[in-house]
């Protein structure tokens, strides 16, 4: 009989997890796996379950039920082990404000023994703060050097908890450069964040969360695809009744019209159709799937299940 090793398994396993901060449950049963080389996104509302998920992952946290194992092990029991294959970007930075940067880099790569990496400051966009306190870096300088030293480890597994927030755009997409190369050379990236565009671009997963729940799960264009598909038009003065009958759902709100409809083509070729006969001009025309946006708006306005 063949043993299961660690390397056979998922890089992050989640099991029926529940997490509780005394009588309440911020994350109630959720399960997902993450492949080695894989990037998988949780998004969700404030407040969803994502932080209390990522700390659990880590070892911060003791979940209430449920497992979770990180190369094989329980992270709780063993952090320590895990410690030098496992990164965390986190919401808090733990790093020594009189430090500076290069000396913050330099002390993180001698704990864990490991070469001298300086070139990853410029990598990060920070070489014109090599020098400078960290306590005077800003909360998107402070994201970048925490980015620094989770590349330093060439970790199995990144946690990162929000690692753009704050970021200028020009930030953002370097770092997105630098989680993909991660995932192209075998890591496992659990990434939370609230940019839908962000795990659009990078995630092969994602779950959407909502009240400690996986409301949503799949690729991204699975999630966009089982929804109804958009198509907007105006602002316009429309009359509900002057218009062509669809199969999808018209609403009329602040002059423009939204149909929500499972038949994207059709009810497109109807009202262009019905726009050419009468000679309205349908002004600014949208079509197209559901946007991760407007999925996450509706589970916002939805009642708790
Ligand atoms: N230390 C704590 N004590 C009590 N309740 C907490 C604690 N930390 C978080 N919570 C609650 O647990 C729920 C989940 O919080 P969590 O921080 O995991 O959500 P989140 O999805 O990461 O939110 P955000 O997007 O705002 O960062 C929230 O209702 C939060 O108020």
């Amino acid at each position: 009989m063949n043993a299961i090793t660690h390397e056979d398994r998922p890089a992050v396993e989640v099991r029926d997890l529940a997490c509780r901060y005394g009588s309440f449950t911020a994350v109630d049963g959720i399960s997902f796996t993450i492949a080695s080389g894989e990037l998988f996104a949780l998004l969700g509302t404030n407040g969803a379950g994502k932080t209390t998920t990522v700390e659990t992952a880590v070892g911060l946290r003791r979940p209430a039920a449920g497992t979770v194992h990180v190369q094989g092990r329980d992270p709780w029991r063993h952090r320590r082990e895990l410690a030098g294959r496992v990164a965390v970007i986190g919401q808090e930075t733990g790093f020594a404000d009189d430090l500076t940067v290069r000396e913050t880099l330099r002390l993180w790569t001698d704990l864990h023994r490991l070469p001298a990496r300086e070139e990853l400051i410029e990598r990060v966009d920070l070489a014109h703060r090599a020098g400078v306190r960290v306590a005077a870096l800003s909360g998107g300088e402070r994201r970048r050097l925490d980015l620094a030293l989770a590349l330093s480890t060439d970790p199995a597994v990144l946690f990162a908890d929000e690692p753009t927030t704050g970021l200028d755009p020009a930030s953002r997409r370097r770092t997105w450069a630098l989680l993909r190369e991660l995932t192209e050379r075998g890591t496992a990236v659990l990434l939370t964040t609230h940019y839908l565009d962000e795990a659009a671009e990078l995630a092969d997963h994602v779950a959407i969360m909502d009240r400690g729940r996986i409301a949503r799960f799949g690729t991204v264009e699975e999630i966009t695809s089982s929804h109804e598909a958009r198509i907007t038009v105006g602002p316009k003065p429309f009359d509900p009744l002057d218009l062509p009958v669809l199969a999808g759902r018209t609403a009329v709100a602040d002059g423009r019209l939204t149909v929500r409809t499972t038949e994207l083509q059709a009810d497109l070729h109807r009202l262009l159709d019905w726009a050419a006969r009468t000679g309205v001009d349908l002004g600014d025309l949208r079509a197209g799937p559901a946007t991760l946006d407007e999925i996450f708006a509706e589970l916002e306005t939805a009642p708790a299940s």
